[in-house]
């Protein structure tokens, strides 16, 4: 820190610079290039002072529209240095999607990389700054500039400190509010059932704009331990890069380490937990990881709550299958029934959650409203508890799809669909999936006329255009009227069976 540094902070960048700043903070596993927190803490600096004319204090909000790699990072720690609010963007999403997030966010000024220049030209009605373009002066903006110094500012433990979209189900995404205090609560929580050791390597490949990937950055920093980046999950390189980089923990989704196993994974001794979130882990899966030592350490969170909410360690996945663990320490799991009545053990009802992770609220207060009620936040699931507290969830959150870790709520499908020329009406439903746990396929009811005429190619490039990739139908049926339970809504069970029996498959 050059400029000067008022306590308290919450500047987590800056305690563990000053605390451990020969400890080694970040490996780029890409470049093979590593920091120390000094180093670490440097490079945040220089970003910050790059970005202070544009971004200062809690009002002002930036855009991160970047993949996974260091300088997501830096950028980041950047933010929380200038006391800014951060607003994480999916890069997989078109400008379709993006641009009423932005719009919604107020963003002040938008950081990309070269690979999401474009998207962000079309999407930020702001100033935009890329990570790979040199400035003016013909500077990389990631290097420390001698002399540079930045006006911390510290945050509240209360004050917002991040915004991160989370797809509900009815066509409108939330943004969650989180505060660095959600995040250190987590953070802690964390390490008090996973361990903490001093030669910790934590191996991010996750989106860093999803809770899951930013996660392992800023419990390693906490912590003082290494975080190792690795910008593109691939099954070969992943595994090797583990052996290679003496990893002791990785987060990953359910589908990736399926491919890990396909690929023949057997991980080194020195792995002691595979952190297993974002979708359901199968009973088959948590056998293979077991039969090859993967330590599978299945998880079950959300967004509103920074990450975990309870996880298992392999003893409990083995002894009682199915379960997720039990809640992490400091957050209650209450189970209720429709009147908001508490039920008792191996009852099921809907997972409600409090504590110190959870998310004040989200950005409309109409929706925080709607999800908050006497016993903490609302979160949709399905589940129950067993006498000694461990957790089940039987089902999430509702008629959300989860394909690979990536959540899709059916209602922006359908808005996509509904608005080509020659659909009337249309239903999404998740389908169960060998490899992405589930995927997303759609019944269409063609306008009077067009039937003999609607194109299923067709379709998928209406969907391509305002879509991301994977929210795109894998499996298409087409039906005169789509069917309905005696209440009128649409009978969700009935879609899945025509489309098991009639869809078409268009994955190939
Ligand atoms: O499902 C969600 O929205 C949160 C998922 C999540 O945080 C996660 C996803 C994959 C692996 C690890 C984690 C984690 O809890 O840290």
């Amino acid at each position: 820190m050059t400029g000067g540094l008022e306590w308290p902070t919450r500047d987590l960048l800056a305690g563990r610079a000053s605390t451990t700043p020969d400890a080694t903070g970040l490996v780029d596993a890409d470049g093979d290039r590593s920091w120390t927190y000094r180093a670490f803490d440097r490079r945040v600096d220089a970003v910050a002072a790059r970005f202070e004319s544009l971004v200062s204090g809690p009002d002002d909000r930036l855009g991160i529209l970047m993949d996974t790699r260091v300088a997501f990072a830096e950028v980041y720690f950047a933010a929380m240095r200038l006391g800014v609010t951060i607003v994480p963007l999916n890069v997989r999403e078109t400008a379709a999607e993006l641009a009423p997030k932005v719009r919604r966010t107020a963003i002040d000024a938008l950081v990309c990389e070269a690979a999401t220049e474009e998207l962000a030209l079309e999407i930020g009605d702001c100033p935009i700054v890329s990570v790979d373009a040199p400035d003016r002066d013909g500077v990389d903006p990631l290097e420390p500039i001698d002399g540079a110094s930045v006006t911390p500012v510290a945050l509240e433990r209360d004050d917002t400190h991040l915004l991160m979209f989370t797809s509900g189900t009815s066509g409108d995404p939330k943004a969650v509010r989180l505060t660095v205090g959600n995040l250190v609560a987590s953070a802690t929580a964390s390490a008090f059932r996973l361990g903490v050791l001093p030669a910790d390597r934590w191996l991010c490949c996750l989106p860093m704009y999803h809770m899951g990937g930013l996660a392992p950055i800023v419990r390693s920093t906490l912590y003082g331990t290494t975080a190792v980046i690795q910008r593109v999950f691939d099954p070969h390189d992943t595994a090797r890069v583990v052996d290679e980089y003496d990893i002791t923990g990785v987060s990953l989704v359910p589908t990736m380490c399926k491919r890990l196993l396909e690929a023949g994974w057997e991980p080194p001794d020195s792995l002691r937990f595979v952190l297993l979130g974002g979708a359901p882990a199968s009973g088959e899966l948590l056998e293979r990881c077991r039969e090859r030592g993967v330590p599978a350490h299945p998880t079950y969170g959300m967004t509103e709550t920074a990450s975990q909410i309870a996880t298992a360690t392999p003893a409990e996945t083995a002894a009682h299958e199915g379960t997720v663990g039990k809640p992490l320490s400091g957050t209650d799991v209450t189970v209720v029934d429709e009147d908001g009545t508490v039920l008792g053990p191996d009852e099921q009802g809907e997972l409600v959650v409090s504590g110190p992770t959870v998310t004040p609220g989200y950005l409309d207060a109409a929706e925080t409203a709607a999800a908050f009620g006497d016993h903490g936040l609302h979160t949709g699931d399905v589940g129950y508890r067993d006498a000694d507290g461990r957790l089940w969830v039987l089902n999430r959150r509702s008629d959300r799809i989860v394909t690979g870790g990536e959540n899709v709520d059916p209602g922006e499908v359908v808005a996509a669909l509904r608005s080509h020329p020659d659909v009337e009406d249309a239903a999404v439903v998740g389908l169960s999936d060998p490899e992405w746990g589930e995927r997303v396929a759609a019944l269409v009811v063609p306008e009077a006329g067009a039937a003999a005429s609607l194109e299923p190619a067709s379709l998928l490039a209406h969907c391509d255009e305002r879509l991301a990739g994977f929210k795109r139908p894998k499996t298409i049926g087409v039906a005169d009227s789509l069917p309905r339970t005696a209440s009128g809504t649409v009978d969700r069970e009935e879609v899945r069976e025509r489309l098991l029996t009639d869809g078409t498959d268009l994955s190939g």
